[in-house]
């Protein structure tokens, strides 16, 4: 789905201004950095390592591959500690548990949080289950830079860590969504701002993914309008922009991260809708958009 009537609104011709203070030049400055990072993953190939889901698995690290990184995938606690020493950034993705991992996780959360090491949260499925509630509250100690998921994944992690209160409208809705993006931005504002309490250098984002996505770092809040419809006929289409987030987390900001990969997921799931015959062949055009989309292409895309 393309939307060219938000392009107006933020299409930085329209803002003729070059004060510092103007919405206008902020984002060009903005998109310049988001450029930039896309540069820097196709130049230096950087690794960001995942602990994710078995279903997704492979279409996340294709994914990472496609956008100009390296992926590593590990279920070991000390064999992912110790990779982090190589890795930009590391992406977790709580989609498939088995037991071991209500140990595993917080311990490999914790030893990011003592090394400074970057990592991307995907909340899959938050607030179902008692162990995987164990895990994700467990993380409230030791927290991501960067927490990306569906509506109703960044209200369930907002809610059980005590930072926003029970929203009765709002329930656990397995691995799909059932809230919209805009439901869930004072938990994305909130949950962000705390995050970037316990970052090394203080920057954190949550990224919501939906028909619009909502990036913010607790306090701008963007939402990108774009994508397909068939990204959500195909599985772990959220799943890998999370490893994709991680892959520009390694060598960007978290905002700057999280912003670049959500539009390029966006300008990527529209070429692929544009090409594809089903849902088959439209993870391999997805694969192919995210290789081909340019750095210039991604940070033109509309921010609202
Ligand atoms: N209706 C839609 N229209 C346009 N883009 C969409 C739509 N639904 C999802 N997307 C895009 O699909 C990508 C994945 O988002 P989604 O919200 O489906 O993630 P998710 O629910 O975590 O997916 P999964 O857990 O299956 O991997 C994002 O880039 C998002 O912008
Ligand atoms: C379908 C599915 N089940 C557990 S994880 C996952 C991938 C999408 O999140
Ligand atoms: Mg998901």
């Amino acid at each position: 789905m393309s939307d060219d009537s938000h392009m107006h609104c933020c299409n930085d011709a329209d803002h003729d201004h070059n004060d510092h203070a103007d919405p206008g030049a902020d984002l060009t400055a903005l998109r310049e950095r988001i450029a930039q990072a896309v540069r820097d993953v196709k130049a230096q190939t950087p690794l960001a390592q995942s602990f994710t889901n078995f279903v997704t698995i492979n279409l996340v690290a294709n994914a990472q591959l496609a956008a100009g990184g390296t992926a590593a995938m590990s279920f070991l606690p000390d064999d992912v500690i110790d990779t982090a020493s190589i890795s930009g950034a590391d992406y977790i993705n709580v989609g498939t548990l088995l037991p071991f991992y209500k140990d595993a996780l917080p311990q490999i959360a914790r030893a990011f949080r003592k090394t400074g090491h970057k990592w991307v949260l995907d909340p899959v499925a938050a607030g179902i289950g008692k162990t995987r509630t164990e895990i994700l509250r467990a993380f409230r100690a030791a927290p991501p830079t960067i927490v990306r998921g569906n509506a109703s994944e960044i209200i369930a992690l907002a809610t059980m860590w005590g930072l926003v209160s029970p929203d009765e409208a709002s329930r656990p809705a397995g691995v799909e969504s059932v809230d919209e993006v805009d439901a869930a931005v004072d938990a994305a504002k909130t949950l962000a701002a705390f995050l970037a309490k316990f970052a090394p250098n203080g920057q954190a984002a949550v990224a919501v993914s939906g028909k619009v996505d909502l990036v913010t770092d607790g306090e701008a809040v963007y939402r990108l309008p774009g994508g397909s419809a068939m990204m959500a006929k195909i599985t772990g289409a959220g799943c890998s922009l999370g490893g994709v987030t991680a892959t520009y987390l390694a060598v960007a900001e978290p905002l700057v991260a999280a912003l670049a990969a959500s539009l390029l997921y966006n300008r990527a799931g529209e070429i692929a809708e544009a090409k594809a015959e089903g849902p088959g062949s439209f993870q391999v055009h997805l694969l192919d958009a995210l290789w081909n989309l340019t750095p210039e292409q991604v940070a033109e895309s509309p921010i609202v």
